[in-house]
């Protein structure tokens, strides 16, 4: 898969040269380019932004460096083939909601771009005219506010990079983390058994799998049920015990 950024802050993007990301960029697993969006300026001070039409605090994203940008990554993007388009993402607070749900789909695709908004945003009209070459999608993390798009970046760029074929050794560790199966992960424990006079629940020194199976699955009802009783509305409980029913 391959991955560009736009940015006014490429440097914000460094730490996606580490760890598994980065070693799946040597590996040739994933691509990642990443773009001044200064660079498509044309004036001397290299302007990329202006007041807003309307009035209101703040500056807006001029549209012209934008479309100078994805122009140029549309020209070299793979998924510009007819019947397919790069998918540009646009992160918001205005957006649809990132979730696991849409990392693994967005997972399957073989473009993405990414356009880091500042200030108070892009001049929508760039949003717009995009959409001729790409699937434009506005994403946000949360319900909260970042000064730019370049963190939500980093973090659906490892969300979703991380669920690309290889990247991650043991494809097995993708099965059983929060939200692969609508709950919340369950809680995990190492050497020693006992610590500061807390001990690790019996059942897990057992070797009992079905047991141990049975205590993990309570616990990720138990947790979900604490922490995000909204993720248990959601859930199909059809295929669920009597006992896992009454958590
Ligand atoms: N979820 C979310 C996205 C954002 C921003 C993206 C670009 C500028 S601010 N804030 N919160």
């Amino acid at each position: 898969m391959r991955f560009d950024v736009v940015s006014i802050f490429p440097e914000y993007l460094a730490p996606l040269d580490l760890s598994l990301i980065g070693k799946a960029r040597t590996d040739g697993l994933l691509e990642l380019n990443v773009h001044d969006l200064r660079t498509y300026t044309k004036d001397r001070h290299r302007t990329v932004d202006d007041t807003p039409y309307g009035g209101g605090a703040g500056m807006v994203m001029k549209p012209e460096p934008w479309a100078q940008a994805l122009t140029e990554i549309a020209e070299t993007s793979p998924a510009s083939v007819p019947e397919r388009k790069p998918t540009l993402i646009v992160p918001s607070p205005a957006g649809e909601v990132f979730t696991q749900k849409l990392a693994y789909e967005l997972s399957e695709e073989v473009h993405l771009v990414f356009a880091c908004g500042r200030y108070e945003g892009i001049d929508e009209r760039v949003l717009e005219w995009a959409g001729e070459q790409f699937t434009v999608r506005a994403v946000s993390l949360g319900d909260y506010v970042l000064n730019g798009g370049e963190v939500a970046v980093l973090a659906m760029v490892e969300a979703i990079g991380r669920l690309v074929p290889g990247v991650v050794g043991n494809p097995e560790s993708l099965i059983e983390e929060s939200h692969s199966d609508g709950l919340l992960e369950y809680p995990v424990y190492t050497k020693p058994s006992s610590w500061r006079e807390r001990e690790v629940p019996e059942v897990l020194l057992s070797g009992n799998h079905g047991k141990i199976a049975k205590f993990r699955r309570e616990h990720q009802l138990r947790r979900t049920a604490t922490r995000r009783p909204d993720l248990i509305d959601a859930l199909d409980v059809s295929s669920f015990s009597k006992t896992e029913r009454n958590i």
